[in-house]
């Protein structure tokens, strides 16, 4: 991963990676605007030129022929229909191409980091800067180059036909002309890195800005907001992240503003001074007034042609130093050690191993996991306890892969995972994670997005509804299993109607979640992560009753605080400080008297009734 500080290059690859990326959204848009830039361009040095030959006429000896006056004439209409008509077609042009841009930018940024195998990027912070500025350099970023790149070509044809004429009449000017340009541009390009470099490092301002902002907004922290009275509290954090962001966008702003004042002042004066000579050239019969009408055309021409077109490029080149984010994200690297030809996964028939397992989040963490040998045999039920924190939702996290561990390794049937088909791995793997996920969706999608096959596949939706005890709760909703639930994609018209969207209780979500990985019911390794965390005494014995029958001759990892729940497993293995401290089955475990009985008979005691 780059680095923050590391200084961010517009090199040639990234100009056609980005033109090229607006180029494929829109090709014949692409060429229509390349076209029309070049017309546009144009079109300043024809008004130009007619304006000379018909102020000539009219004040030359004798005129010349009316016809030749009024061809002149309609010739300037034409040109001026162009210089009217010209900026709009191409404002929608440009926006039609933003839109197919955006689409393409936005389903490559996507499915990058949907290929990212494990959570260590997503995780990491920076990264996470990386992806805030991609997903707004994948809407601005790749129109800002093309676009900027055709309103170059677009001032260079201006320039450039204005140019030969200024050269004929007075070629010092095209010097000081130019001359003027350089410090423009190397201002204006200097401004560009230093907003681009502004907005790297006010991401992390930025982001806690949002973050406040969802909290204030959003419905998860509600309700500890009011009852904790941290409206006031958060609010003004967000505001100070706020203030924050403005002083520093307000001191770039500042900075902006007076190179800019300066650059306008010095054009002003090499225009001014143009004008000066050309009066005087008048008056000493060196040009004609057809001449200084050109002469001022081509001056005022010129320089807002290379002024845009500095401008434009500057806004590329600020463009393209936050389209570096983008590619960075398209182009890191997996976070896994993914095989160049991955072993398929084989049906579970031996087991699942962890061997001599050490872990840590990253270099900077401490040892989550420190030499755990785990073995979870085909068929058999094995149970993971310990204190919070001992280190059992990581180990969930190493089964399914979305970490290796940072010493030994986890096989499946003997196999090292590292050698394995992590897709395949994970299709082969059923799990209820301790954090798992409600979606703002139907109910029936809720449980089928456990297998996407089978999304529209009622019948295996209900048996696993079923299974997990949700089904008459979900029958009772006002749509059955079509109601959604959530009211935050409710129509406009359907806002007052309460049967749109209903909201389910945590036990009922909690069992949604169950159903949802019940619906992988054919996988080889199931993983319960407190299953029954969210329940009533009663339902989570109801459950604990069906997952008893559903784990008969499954492989199965169940993790849980409520020993009770976990007494039946074949094995029980209990974690403490990410070492095994014992395991057994719960008879042995209460005879060792260990951590296990302690613990067994401490919940127990809660359970006693209470000597009067
Ligand atoms: N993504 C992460 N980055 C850094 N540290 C983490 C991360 N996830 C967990 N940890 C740390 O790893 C340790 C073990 O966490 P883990 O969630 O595996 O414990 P647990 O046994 O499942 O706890 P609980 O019973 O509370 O669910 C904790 O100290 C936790 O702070």
């Amino acid at each position: 991963m780059t680095s923050g500080k590391s200084r961010r290059r517009v090199t040639p690859r990234l100009i056609v990676a980005a033109a090229g990326l607006a180029y494929r959204a829109a090709p014949a848009t692409a060429v229509a605007q390349a076209l029309l830039a070049i017309v546009a361009g144009a079109t300043p040095v024809a008004v130009g030129v007619l304006t000379k030959l018909v102020v000539d006429r009219l004040v030359g000896p004798g005129g010349g022929p009316v016809a030749t006056l009024i061809g002149l004439a309609i010739g300037l209409a034409v040109a001026g229909v162009a210089v009217a008509t010209l900026p709009h077609v191409l404002r929608y042009l440009e926006a039609e191409w933003r839109r197919r841009v955006v689409v393409r930018a936005q389903a490559d940024l996507y499915a990058a980091i949907d290929r990212l195998p494990g959570l260590g990027r997503l995780e990491n912070p920076a990264f996470r800067d990386h992806l805030n500025i991609a997903d707004e350099a994948a809407r601005y970023s790749p129109i800002a180059v093309a676009s900027g790149g055709l309103d170059l070509l677009r001032g260079v044809v201006t320039v450039a036909g204005f140019a030969g004429t200024l050269a004929l009449l007075n070629p010092w000017m095209v010097g000081l002309l130019v001359l003027a340009a350089i410090p423009t541009a190397k201002a204006e390009l200097r401004l560009s890195r230093q907003r681009a470099e502004l907005m790297w490092q006010l991401s992390p301002t930025q982001r806690r800005h949002f973050f406040y902002a969802d909290l204030l907004t959003g419905l998860a922290a509600a309700k500890e907001i009011r009852l904790f009275n941290l409206g006031d509290l958060f609010g003004q954090r967000m505001i100070n992240e706020l203030r924050a962001l403005n002083k520093a966008n307000r001191r770039m702003d500042r900075k902006d503003v007076l190179v800019q004042a300066g650059l306008a002042v010095a054009g002003a004066v090499v225009a001014g001074a143009g004008l000066v000579w050309a009066i005087l050239a008048v008056r000493g019969g060196r040009l004609s007034v057809g001449d200084v009408t050109i002469f001022i055309a081509a001056v005022a021409g010129v320089q807002g042609a290379v002024s845009t077109g500095i401008s434009r490029v500057a806004d590329a080149h600020e463009a393209l130093l936050r389209f570096t984010h983008y590619r960075e994200v398209l182009t890191t690297p997996p976070d896994l050690d993914l095989p160049t030809d991955p072993a398929p996964v084989p049906p579970l028939s031996g087991g699942v191993e962890l061997r001599d397992v050490w872990f840590r989040y990253s270099d900077e963490h401490p040892w989550v996991l420190r030499g755990v040998d785990l073995t979870i045999p085909q068929g058999r039920t094995v149970a993971l306890v310990g204190l919070n924190g001992a280190g059992k939702s990581t180990v969930v996290k190493l089964l399914t892969r979305f970490y290796d561990p940072t010493r030994g390794s986890l096989h499946w049937d003997g196999i090292d995972y590292r050698q394995l088909d992590v897709a395949q791995l994970r299709d082969r793997i059923g799990a209820t994670f301790q954090d798992f996920m409600s979606y703002d969706l139907s109910a029936a999608e809720n449980i089928g997005l456990g297998d996407t096959d089978l999304l529209d596949d009622t019948e295996r939706i209900v048996t696993a509804a079923r299974q997990s005890g949700v089904h008459d709760a979900l029958t009772a909703l006002p749509h059955g299993y079509a109601t959604q639930l959530t009211r935050t994609f409710a129509d406009p018209a359907d806002r007052d109607d309460v049967s749109t969207g209903v909201l389910l209780s945590g036990g009922q979500w909690q069992r949604l979640a169950l159903a949802r990985s019940f619906l992988r019911a054919g996988r080889d390794l199931l993983i319960l992560d407190e299953p029954s965390a969210g329940l009533d005494a009663e339902a989570e014995a109801d459950l604990h009753q069906r997952l008893r029958g559903l784990r008969e001759g499954r492989t199965t990892l169940l993790i849980s605080h409520r020993l009770g729940t976990i007494r039946d497993a074949d094995h029980i293995v209990v974690l403490r400080d990410g070492v095994i401290a014992e395991q057994g089955s719960h008879d042995e475990l209460l005879a060792a008297q260990g951590a296990y009985a302690r613990l067994f008979r401490l919940q127990a005691a809660g359970y006693q009734p209470v000597p009067s």
